[in-house]
């Protein structure tokens, strides 16, 4: 179906659709499924743009595509009502696509064959020229679904039949009554069919010289066609098909499949004897800035680019993804793209120039080359890096060259040259309107808006549908307070919205969980013990790892099994990534699925990984990569264990990161937005909710008559009060971390509460209970104190950088101290330290706490900002918004359980995770990981060259 203008001409009707070919407009996209070589649908995220049809693993992705099909090639789209299924016919290979209903089965079917007509005509226009003398039959009294239609049959010189039917948008009478006295016309002088060669195949010269009537009034109307010839596109229409394809046939009527077919073959021998007569030039070269004409017209293929698209240098480079990708970078007139030639890697990169928003050079980095950053308008970040610095700077002064070309396209595209004067004018015209009536139309349906995604509606949480039956969730967590005490301020929330709510987590939390009214769930695990491996070690260390094959083995069965009992008989799990177990057993349940967590754990570029150590100073460039990084670590680590338990226990098939699927599930982050800035690359089911305070958390605490002594007389006397605790976190040498302390706050000239939590939990015994008396009168000592009535009333505090503690003390508006330990504590002293509202301290001496202190309790700009950041928090409403959120985006997860239940029952593939399990690439993993989490002692580059001396593959 096409949108165009009829013309009714003496002798011919004449069609005109415009396409403008506008680069990078998306005509549309979404999730299918297609099929491999293997005979398996795989789910991935296609895009139409123009006439290529490409795909990616991850939607963020955009110009990273897995394949580019162009549809030049395309013969034609088959529709399979059956099961949503599709096809698309190529002279090479056959696509095979199933959609998830129906309705968007027949949309990608419109759109692709909206798109093939176009990619085999010329440029930006369809033209169809029908001769009034080659008319066998016109009808308007249809039975189809079109009210206003005329149907018009018409037998060519060759004896073949074609059918049109146009379906119209104004009244057709009209135009049905003059085509009818042309028709007849032609009857009567009995001219049927003469064999002159009168119809030419330039509409320019058809309209020439004729007395034009237009009929449709510069209403759009459509065009169906239902051709009897095995070519759908095959009409009288004019059509461009490409040079290539062309010069192996005299008329462009008469290109067959098999000519298209035997071309393609010609230039794959062609392809194949290049490398062979130069295979060290082929390898050894890193720059080449005269590619030779097979290499561009390769490029051109590979990226499905037009004849015109002139390739301008090739250089050799690294990719930065997951990990460095060595491949060939192209530039071109209008596109910077990137092949991928690590053997099993289908990477690509098709950048169009314009979309290029910023660029730099880079210092070395993670290969220790020279880097480049590029920053696309759509704000996604790609880092290249160079062997040579020549090379990277070649590629930036060619970048900068084309970037300073004034890129403005005429309005016209100069179709009509050739052409008498008044027809030019006549086509112009026509030409000018057509482009009008695209732009009007590109406004309504407005292609290339942002991507629209399978779920969700981009707004805000406010004002979501309140549910009408109340539910029973499991919130399921393990780990320290800080992963406890969110869910109990959650938990409260929703059960005042009328649900009941279970805390599945560590039995030492059952008494605490009970006394706020909460229905208990049993998980194992010794919260102290994780917490010991995690400080001593650091979080995913080899040492980590290491602790982890040994220790945790017996610990994550455990967990296992145990938080499978917990989550019974409840219809929705919220689960802190970090216990793993969640995302299974809902699927094994069948039920809504959320993930809640207190530190960014969703892929971004703005944000590192919460344990990918932000002093490292990677900034923007490695953000992303820490991420995947991460996540294919500790999936890695755990994947045997847990494939095992959901067959023997969940009797689930098993799994890899890519069937979980875990980018699709609604998150609620229980930060604030004031503080960690939504990223742009967060789908609209990845939510801030704000913190969830609780307030009151020690069920029936009274302050101690000496605490509030001790803070009136200090207030009374203008000593500033500060609080030092560093929560759960479990020190080897507690002894020494006090008398650090200590001396800090006696140089200071503060006062302090000190509490020293879990300082000594492991130690249990060997503590000196006459500790007490060991402090100065400037110092007291407290084993606990609930924060939200104590931050009140002091001046500033000091703690390791727990999330909840943190948020905490921004609530209190008070500068923040962090000595962070391990895990998410170094992003959280970072953060609190960019904002201007407290320092990180990376080192703990009594200079650097003493100098803290001082300046943390004088400092008036940080004591103003901190205040104004506690204002902003204290504005929000966390589980308020997070119970809004659950409402929002259930329905989401719903979908997301049902599809997740397909895909595991559609695919028994044997290949795994992202293709990570299957190459052999698991040390470069673990290098470059060892850069992002930094473990001392990884600077060898022996990675770097590992990959460059992989074979070079060029297909
Ligand atoms: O004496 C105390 C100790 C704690 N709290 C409160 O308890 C919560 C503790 O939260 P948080 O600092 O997040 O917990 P921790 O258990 O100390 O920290 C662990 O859990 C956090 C949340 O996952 C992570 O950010 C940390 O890295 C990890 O060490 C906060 O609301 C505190 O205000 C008190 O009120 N009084
Ligand atoms: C080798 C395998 C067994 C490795 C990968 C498994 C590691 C587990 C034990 C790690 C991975 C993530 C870690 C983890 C993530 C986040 C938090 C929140 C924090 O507030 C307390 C520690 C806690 C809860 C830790 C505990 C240990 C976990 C759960």
């Amino acid at each position: 179906m096409l949108q165009g203008v009829l013309y009714l001409t003496e002798e011919h009707i004449c069609f005109h659709a415009y396409f403008p070919r506008e680069q990078d407009v998306v005509l549309k996209d979404g999730f299918l499924s297609k099929r491999s070589t293997y005979g398996l649908y795989e789910k991935y995220f296609f895009s139409l743009q123009n006439d290529v049809l490409v795909y990616y693993y991850d939607q963020l992705d955009q110009y990273c595509p897995l394949e580019i099909i162009d549809l030049k090639y395309a013969v034609k789209v088959e529709k399979d009502t059956n099961k949503n299924k599709f096809k698309i016919l190529t002279p090479k290979r056959n696509y095979l696509f199933q959609a998830d209903s129906l309705a968007s089965m027949e949309e990608w079917v419109t759109q692709l064959q909206r798109s093939i007509v176009r990619a085999n005509n010329d440029g930006d226009h369809v033209k169809i020229v029908i001769p009034i003398e080659s008319i066998t039959n016109i009808d308007n009294q249809l039975t189809s679904s079109f009210q206003d239609a005329i149907q018009i049959k018409t037998i060519d010189q060759d004896e073949s039949f074609d059918e049109y039917l146009f379906a119209f948008v104004s009244d057709s009478q009209i135009l049905f009554e003059k085509l009818n006295d042309r028709w007849s016309h032609y009857k009567e002088l009995n001219l049927t069919r003469t064999q002159s060669g009168q119809r030419s195949t330039s509409p320019e010269l058809t309209i020439a010289g004729l007395s034009l009537n237009v009929f449709s009034g510069w209403k759009p109307f459509s065009i169906h066609k239902r051709s009897k010839s095995v070519d759908e596109t095959s009409t009288t229409s004019t059509r461009s098909v490409p040079k290539s394809i062309q010069s192996t046939s005299s008329t462009l009527d008469s290109v067959t499949e098999q000519e298209v077919q035997s071309s393609v073959r010609r230039k794959l021998s062609r392809r194949v004897n290049i490398l062979v007569q130069n295979p060290i030039k082929y390898m050894s070269s890193s720059f080449n800035e005269n590619p030779q004409e097979e290499t561009k017209e390769r490029f051109r293929e590979h990226f499905a680019l037009p004849e015109n698209e002139e390739l301008l240098a090739v250089f050799y480079g690294y990719y930065l993804r997951m990990i460095p990708l060595y491949g060939k970078f192209y530039i071109s007139g209008n596109y910077v793209c990137y092949k991928s030639r690590v053997p099993g890697q289908t990477t690509n990169i098709k950048l169009p120039i314009s979309a290029i928003y910023y660029y730099k050079k880079q210092h070395p980095t993670i290969l220790g080359y020279y880097g480049l950053e590029i920053l696309t308008r759509s704000q996604q970040e790609m880092f290249f890096e160079f062997g040579f610095k020549d090379i990277r700077d070649q590629f930036v002064k060619l970048l900068d060259s084309l970037k300073n070309v004034d890129k403005k396209q005429p309005l016209l595209d100069g179709t009509g040259s050739g052409s008498t004067d008044e027809s030019l004018t006549i086509v112009q015209n026509a030409f000018i309107k057509d482009q009008l009536l695209w732009k009007k139309q590109s406004e309504i349906y407005a292609p290339g808006s942002p991507i629209v995604s399978n779920y969700g509606d981009a707004g805000t949480i406010i004002g979501a549908p309140k549910l009408e039956k109340s539910m029973h969730i499991t919130c399921l967590t393990i780990g320290s307070r800080g992963d406890v005490q969110p869910y109990i301020a959650l938990a409260k929330g929703l059960m005042k919205e009328g649900h009941k709510v279970r805390i599945a987590t560590h039995g030492e939390y059952k008494d605490w969980i009970e006394s706020h009214g909460i229905e208990f769930g049993y998980v194992g695990g010794n919260p102290a013990e994780l917490m010991r491996i995690c400080v001593e070690n650091g979080m995913f260390t080899l040492g980590f790892f290491r602790e982890g094959v040994t220790n945790f083995r017996g610990w994550l069965d455990d967990l296992l099994k145990t938080s499978w009992d917990a989550c019974q008989g409840t219809d929705l799990i919220i689960e802190s990534p970090s216990a793993m177990s969640g995302i299974h057993i809902a699927e094994a349940l069948e039920i809504p699925y959320f993930r809640a967590f207190t530190m960014p754990w969703t892929r971004t570029r703005a944000y590192p990984h919460a344990f990918a150590v932000p002093y490292h100073d990677l900034k923007a460039p490695y953000n992303y990569s820490s991420y995947v990084l991460i996540e294919n670590a500790f999936w890695r680590g755990i994947a045997p264990q847990v494939n095992r338990w959901r067959k023997n226990t969940l009797k689930l098939r098993s799994t890899n990161m890519e069937k979980m699927d875990a980018g699709t599930v609604p998150f609620l982050y229980n930060f604030s937005s004031n503080i960690v800035p939504r990223p742009y690359d967060w789908s609209d089911w990845i939510c801030i909710t704000g913190y969830w305070f609780l307030d009151n958390p020690e069920v029936g605490w009274k302050a101690p008559q000496t605490l509030i002594d001790f803070l009136d007389n200090n207030r009374k006397n203008d000593i500033k009060i500060v609080y030092i605790g560093f929560g759960s976190i479990v020190v080897d040498d507690p002894k020494a971390l006090t008398k650090t302390i200590v001396e800090a706050v006696v140089k200071s000239g503060v006062a302090a509460i000190l509490s020293k939590g879990w300082s000594d939990r492991l130690q249990q015994g060997k503590v000196d209970n006459n500790e007490k008396e060991e402090y100065p009168p400037c110092i007291y000592p407290l084993k606990s104190v609930p924060h939200d009535w104590l931050f009140e009333r002091i001046d500033a505090v000091v703690h390791h950088g727990g999330a909840g503690t943190t948020a905490a003390g921004l609530r209190a508006g008070i500068p923040t101290i962090i000595k962070p330990f391990f895990g998410d504590q170094f992003f959280w002293g970072d953060r609190v330290e960019s904002m201007g509202i407290g320092f990180h301290i990376r080192k703990l001496t009594v200079e650097k706490l003493a100098e803290c202190l001082i300046k943390a309790t004088t400092d008036e700009l940080m004591i103003k900002k901190s205040s104004l950041t506690g204002e902003k928090i204290r504005k929000e409403d966390g589980v308020f918004n997070a119970v809004q959120a659950i409402y929002k985006h259930l329905e989401h997860a719903r979908q997301r359980i049902v599809s997740q239940r397909h895909r595991a029952a559609g695919i028994a593939s044997p290949t795994s995770t992202l293709g990570f399990d299957d190459l052999d690439i698991n040390f470069k993993v673990t290098a470059a990981l060892k850069k992002i989490v930094g473990i001392p002692g990884s600077e060898s580059s022996g990675e770097g060259e590992t990959i460059e001396s992989l074979p070079a593959t060029d297909n």
